[in-house]
Order: structure tokens, then C-alpha cells, then sequence
């Protein structure tokens, strides 16, 4: 924080905020978010940070992208926990570890491996990154109501995208395969770059996180088409609505959650 409490990346001050938080980590997927809400309003960019803000039933959610991987989403994560942010949702996409999946199916994350470095400056990777109970069942009950595809499980977070989608071409293509068969046999439902470190980053803050990304299928990734991305977004804003039309907070937080 500057000593004008300008958030250093972020470029966004306590009051450009409020207790929600949805976290698409592409800037082009900030305002079409944003677009769900009421009377969206575009807030600040710096960087690979755009935030824009709007209302669900008169509570303020922020839309903030976090870029590609682990370290900018951590910061993000940390400089919108210190301006006093509550709950945040990641919102992206992945790519399925599991062949019966539909191109476009949505994956509401209960835990991620933790398979990249920024969290190991945080917590032993002994520490396992998981959502929050709350966030979870309200994105379950989003991706219900929506009618779409969808299952709950393990993401694998990564720091290499083209560790995972062109594997064959790296030195360590060996232990690449092997690593990636292990999260598989584990239940690993599909492989992305930021929830570990959204989970673990919240933790470690005490605010409650959860993430919803969209699966695609094997097939796609090789030879496309792109899946549809508007059932990922109606599912995050939904879910959030319902955080806020059940008052629930910081489930992390809580004394008895915590042992404190
Ligand atoms: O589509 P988004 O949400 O960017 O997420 C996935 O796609 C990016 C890689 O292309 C990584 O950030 C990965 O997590
Ligand atoms: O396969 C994929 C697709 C999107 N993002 C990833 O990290 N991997």
C-alpha cells in the first residue's frame, strides 16, 4: 500500500471496493462480468489489473482480473484482502484431465494440487489449498439453477500452461507425464494456473475463496472449437447473489473455523 493507501498493483483505495470479489484473471473478461451486475462502472487498470464494480441486491462486487499464474493472482488476492475484501471467487477456464468430460463443462473447485512456487512461499505443501464450504455450495447451487454441465472436485494449479498442453517438446517431458498421470488416477478434474494460490492466499488472510472455471474437453484443446464462456459467468454472478441474500461471511475467519 502507498502512503496515499493506493493498493501498489491494483492502483484501487478501501473505498473503490466492497466485501465481494469475483477474479477472472483476463482483463477482457472484467467488463462483460461486470455487465451482470447493477449499474456496472469501470473502477481502475494497471498493468494486468482492471477492476470494475457494480451491485447485487445493494451489497458492492468488484471485478478485478489477476493476470496469468500464481504470483499475480497472489498479490491480487493480498492487496484486495488488505482493502478489506471478504469473499473472492475466481472465474476462468482449464483444461479437463478427465476423457468423459463435455467441452464447456463447468468444474466448481472444493481444492486444488498445489503444483506451482508461490504458494510454497506461504504455506508447506503438506498445507492443502481449499475452498471455502460456503462459496462452494453457493457455486453448486448456481451451476444447478443454471442447467449446465458441471462437477465438483480437484483442480491441478501449474505454473507451465505449455508443460501441460505440449508436453512432448520439454526436457522434462518424462516427469511432466508421470506427474500429471499421478493427479489423474488422484481424481484431478482439470488443470489451470491460479486456484491453489487463490485458496492458499486465503487462507493464510482469512477471507473465504472459491473457483469456478470451465472445463475444456481434450478434443478442444487440440483442435477446438472454444467453449461458450456465458454459463461461467451467470454461474460466478449467481453465486455471489446468494452469498450476499444469505449474509454469510468469512467462513475462514470465524473463531471456531480457525481455532482461535
Ligand atoms: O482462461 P483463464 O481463466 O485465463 O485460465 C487458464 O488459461 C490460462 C492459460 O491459457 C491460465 O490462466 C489458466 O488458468
Ligand atoms: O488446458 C488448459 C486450458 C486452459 N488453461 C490451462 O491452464 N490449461
Amino acid at each position: 500500500m502507498s502512503s496515499e493507501n493506493l493498493a501498489h498493483h491494483l492502483h484501487l483505495r478501501a473505498e473503490d471496493v466492497g466485501r465481494y470479489a469475483l477474479l477472472p484473471n483476463c482483463p477482457e473478461h472484467v467488463a462483460p462480468i461486470a455487465a451482470l451486475l447493477d449499474d456496472p462502472e469501470f473502477v481502475a487498470r494497471n498493468r494486468e489489473f482492471e477492476t470494475w464494480r457494480g451491485t447485487l441486491g445493494g451489497e458492492r462486487v468488484i471485478v478485478t482480473s489477476t493476470g496469468v499464474g500464481a504470483p499475480s493472482t497472489a498479490l491480487a488476492v493480498e492487496e484486495l484482502a488488505a482493502l478489506g475484501v471478504e469473499t473472492m471467487i475466481r472465474v476462468g477456464a482449464s483444461g479437463s484431465m478427465l476423457p468423459d468430460v463435455v467441452n464447456g463443462e463447468l468444474a466448481v473447485l472444493t481444492s486444488a494440487i498445489r503444483d506451482e512456487g508461490t504458494t510454497k512461499q506461504y504455506l508447506p505443501v503438506e498445507f492443502p489449498a481449499i475452498a471455502d464450504i460456503e462459496v462452494v455450495l453457493a457455486l453448486r447451487e448456481a451451476a444447478e439453477r443454471a442447467g449446465v454441465p458441471f462437477r465438483c472436485g480437484t483442480a491441478h494449479t501449474k505454473d507451465s500452461y505449455y508443460g501441460e498442453t505440449e508436453t512432448d517438446r520439454m526436457p522434462m517431458a518424462a516427469t511432466l507425464k508421470e506427474r500429471f498421470e499421478t493427479w489423474r488416477r488422484g481424481g484431478a478434474v482439470c488443470s489451470e494456473m491460479e486456484s491453489a494460490a487463490v485458496f492458499v492466499v486465503g487462507t493464510v488472510l482469512k477471507v473465504r475463496t472459491g473457483s469456478v472455471v470451465l472445463m475444456w474437453s481434450q478434443d478442444a484443446i487440440d483442435n477446438g472449437p472454444a467453449p461458450s464462456i456465458e454459463p461461467l459467468f451467470a454461474t460466478a454472478v449467481d453465486a455471489v447473489r446468494t452469498l450476499v441474500a444469505t449474509g454469510t461471511r468469512s467462513g475462514a475467519a470465524a473463531p471456531s473455523a480457525v481455532g482461535a
